[in-house]
């Protein structure tokens, strides 16, 4: 498999968000889970996205892993490397955006990397190297009351700066309106002034076709899901890339089986979608605290209540609690604990969900996704048809044993009525 793209993404959910950018616009992607077993069989592909669990984890690992992904991906031939982030740019002051970025810049050889999170599809735009979240800077969105990362700076250069080792630059939104030719003169000189990085501002789709066009004669950028369409753009264009229509129906092909979900994401907009899924499908809210102190009875307690209900259509298991709730379990048993103890829970779930008979399976929250994921063993995914705006319907690729569908939703994507939507695409309807 030679590849043209090499994607190392910080989570799962952002992982299927890129994935489902790159399939869109028809280049032939795969999914990994980790930095692939020299033994297993992958389908070709231009691009490969290697899922990492390293948003959150101490920064050293972070880099540790995250090279490991690049090496694997340059052997392969990958001409550009994308390190995949939040588009609200979620880290901490401790990283891990700023240490990745600097240790892949050093393993690819680039000068100056391009970094800019705008998404304009999901409402992520960046002005002046500020992130607006839609109407609001970062500051001013649910993103403040992040569980693990809360965010309270809108200004990227500050954000990032305070994370990496070199200095950063910006590429103002009247360079990018000039086109490529502007963007890439600015990144020269930003270079030569000893800039390591740039975040670049982007308000429209066309503003990232620029930039894309820009950062593909690079050997590394940074960022979400827009820097992503410019790039599969630019690959196309330049005939770097096998265009190829994407065949959305063989996703679910063949995939029967009890359908399910496990929420573990507290954003605003995954509170929502479970408010909404109670009218219409039988939800159960988990206890945090329980989670905690009595994890085994309150897996068995959850699963028990599924078995019970599943053979009747999907169900709902949710860990997600608002803000202030969050905050009292948080007080009382450390950020980190909490964080780990919920992923543990949720991820028993799903396995035991799986074990049941659960072949269609929806998981909310990037850190939630990669603890199901990880505990199921599952190694790649291919990409199917967009249940909402950076989430794609996956199917199990390279595993023994029978194939499954899954959602892995990023936590403030899709509407309303999320789960519904993506329970009816994977075939499994709602009363
Ligand atoms: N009731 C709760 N109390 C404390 N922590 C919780 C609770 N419910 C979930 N969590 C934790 O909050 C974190 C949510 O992070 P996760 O990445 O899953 O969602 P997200 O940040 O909304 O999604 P994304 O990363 O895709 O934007 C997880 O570590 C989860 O275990
Ligand atoms: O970019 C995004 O917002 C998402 O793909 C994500 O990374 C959420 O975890």
């Amino acid at each position: 498999m030679s590849l043209t793209l090499g994607v190392i993404a910080d989570d799962y959910t952002g992982a299927s968000d890129l994935a489902n950018t790159l399939t869109k616009e028809s280049v032939r992607t795969l999914q990994t889970i980790g930095v692939p077993d020299a033994a297993l069989a992958l389908p070709d592909a231009d691009a490969v996205v290697v899922s990492l669990k390293s948003r959150s984890v101490p920064a050293e690992e972070a880099v540790k892993m995250s090279l490991a992904a690049c090496a694997w991906l340059k052997a392969r031939g990958a001409s550009h490397i994308l390190f995949k982030v939040c588009s609200t740019f979620d880290s901490t002051d401790a990283g891990n955006i700023g240490p990745v970025t600097d240790a892949l810049r050093l393993a690819t050889g680039a000068a100056i990397v391009p970094v800019t999170p705008a998404f304009p599809e999901t409402g992520r735009t960046v002005f002046m190297g500020h992130l607006f979240v839609g109407t609001v800077p970062l500051n001013e969105s649910p993103l403040k009351d992040h569980p693990l990362n809360p965010m309270t700076d809108a200004d990227l250069r500050r954000v990032l700066a305070r994370q990496s080792t070199g200095r950063v630059g910006l590429v103002p939104l009247k360079d990018v309106a000039a086109g490529v030719d502007a963007i890439r003169a600015r990144l020269e000189a930003l270079a030569l002034d000893g800039r390591t990085a740039a975040i670049v501002d982007a308000v429209f789709d066309a503003d990232l076709v620029a930039i894309g066009a820009a950062a593909a004669g690079l050997p590394l950028s940074t960022g979400a899901s827009g820097l992503g369409l410019g790039l599969a753009r630019a690959l196309v264009a330049g005939g770097r890339v096998l265009s190829q229509a994407g065949d959305g129906g063989a996703i679910t092909q063949g995939i029967a089986g009890l359908a399910a979900a496990v929420a573990g994401s507290c954003s605003a907009a995954t509170l929502e979608q479970i408010a909404v899924a109670e009218r219409v499908m039988p939800v159960l809210r988990l206890s945090a605290e329980r989670l905690v102190t009595h994890p085994d009875e309150e897996v068995a307690d959850a699963l028990a209540w599924a078995k019970g209900r599943l053979a009747a259509g999907p169900v709902l298991i949710a860990a997600s609690d608002n803000p202030e709730q969050v905050a009292q379990v948080q007080a009382r048993f450390g950020r980190t604990a909490a964080g780990l103890a919920v992923e543990h829970g949720t991820a028993a779930i799903s396995q035991g969900l799986v074990a049941a008979g659960v072949r269609r399976l929806v998981i909310a929250g990037g850190e939630t996704s990669g603890a199901s994921v990880d505990r199921l063993g599952l190694p790649a995914f291919l990409v199917g048809p967009e249940i909402a705006p950076g989430v794609p319907l996956l199917r199990t690729a390279g595993q023994a044993g029978e194939p499954m569908v899954l959602a892995l939703k990023s936590g403030n994507f899709g509407g309303p009525d999320f789960f519904a939507r993506a329970f009816a695409l994977m075939g499994a309807g709602v009363a």
